[in-house]
């Protein structure tokens, strides 16, 4: 194993205007391994992501990425890493297929540029310039050229933000192999079940700092206790269920019809409580099931669940 790590970074401030968008962050990425990186919109994500690849420069703190200070030895790290911007990062009057064919030339064993181009269904698009490609397939472009260089490190920001289920299942198989051949994967993403899927590793950022970091078990395992799922009639009133559940439990309406309570108690005790009331109100509990929190509970009760403005 290397024993430098992916990416260190320790106290990194990055300022716009007076506004600090990344405030103190500290995160230290394994090798070898996925790790997505998550946060609510504007919590610095972006930021941090590109004074990784030197295209920002911190205020304060350091970054390392493979042991290089990205704003200082960026000639020596850019052919090591892959990048894959949140937009643009492609001249737009270039031609899709030719422009991934030319970066495969830059480097010294770059993958099967055909092979790739048909993994990730660009087939059709090989003369059409990249500005009349739809929005997918810029997508879809943009994570071949990330790619097709065998980097070390790969940068994915929101790879998956406007794609199909198809494109998103062949993206995944994608990121899945880079880990199978030993490619360290750092990716953004707002798509929780995504994380869930992907990462070994998560880390939420929040306000400009990392607030959780672990694997998706250690944080989905971190304190709660198993929630119970159920869907019914909308906006029943659960006051008369919390007073049946011991202190610390928690029941609420997470979208119109749709219901999740929480209790320190066993699990076989908590379904008894809660379809015993319900068959005493008159209403049939459907899809119920008992499930461990998932990582968009976790991330909800880290970020809070309203709507920031
Ligand atoms: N070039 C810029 N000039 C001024 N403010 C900026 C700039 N880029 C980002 N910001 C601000 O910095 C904060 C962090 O933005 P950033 O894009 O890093 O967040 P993010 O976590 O990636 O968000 P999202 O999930 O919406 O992509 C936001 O408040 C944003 O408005």
């Amino acid at each position: 194993m290397n024993p430098v790590p992916a990416v260190e970074i320790a106290g990194l401030v990055k300022r716009y205007g007076d506004k600090a968008a990344v405030d103190g962050l500290d995160l230290t990425i394994a090798r070898g391994a996925i790790t997505a990186v998550l946060g609510p919109n504007g919590a610095g994500k972006t930021t941090t992501i590109e004074t990784c690849e030197g295209y920002r420069r911190p205020d304060a703190g350091t970054v390392r990425v493979l042991g290089l200070d990205p704003a200082t030895q960026s000639a020596a790290l850019r052919p090591r890493i892959g990048v894959m911007l949140q937009s643009g990062g492609v001249y737009a009057g270039a031609r899709a297929v030719e422009m991934l064919r030319h970066t495969a030339k830059l480097h010294a064993h770059p993958l099967d540029v055909d092979a790739l181009v048909e993994r990730l269904g660009l087939g059709s698009c090989g003369r059409t310039t990249y500005r009349r490609l739809s929005g997918g397939q810029q997508q879809r472009l943009a994570l071949a050229m990330a790619v097709v260089g065998r980097p070390e490190l790969v940068f994915l920001d929101e790879p998956t933000a406007g794609l199909d289920p198809q494109a998103r299942r062949a993206t995944w198989e994608l990121v899945r192999d880079l880990r199978r051949d030993g490619v360290t994967v750092v990716v953004t993403t707002h798509h929780m079940d995504e994380a869930e899927q992907l990462a070994d590793h998560v880390a939420v950022v929040d306000r400009g700092k990392v607030i959780a970091n672990g694997t998706t078990e250690e944080l989905c395992r971190g304190g709660a206790e198993d929630a119970l799922r159920f869907d019914g009639p909308p906006g029943l009133d659960l006051g008369p269920l919390l007073k049946e559940l011991p202190a610390g439990a928690t029941a609420a309406e997470t979208a119109p019809g749709q219901y999740r309570v929480a209790a320190p108690v066993d699990p076989s005790r908590l379904l008894a409580t809660v379809t015993g009331w319900c068959a005493a109100s008159g209403i049939l509990p459907e899809r119920l099931s008992v499930q461990r929190r998932s990582l968009e509970d976790v991330f909800l009760d880290l970020t809070g669940r309203e709507l920031r403005s």
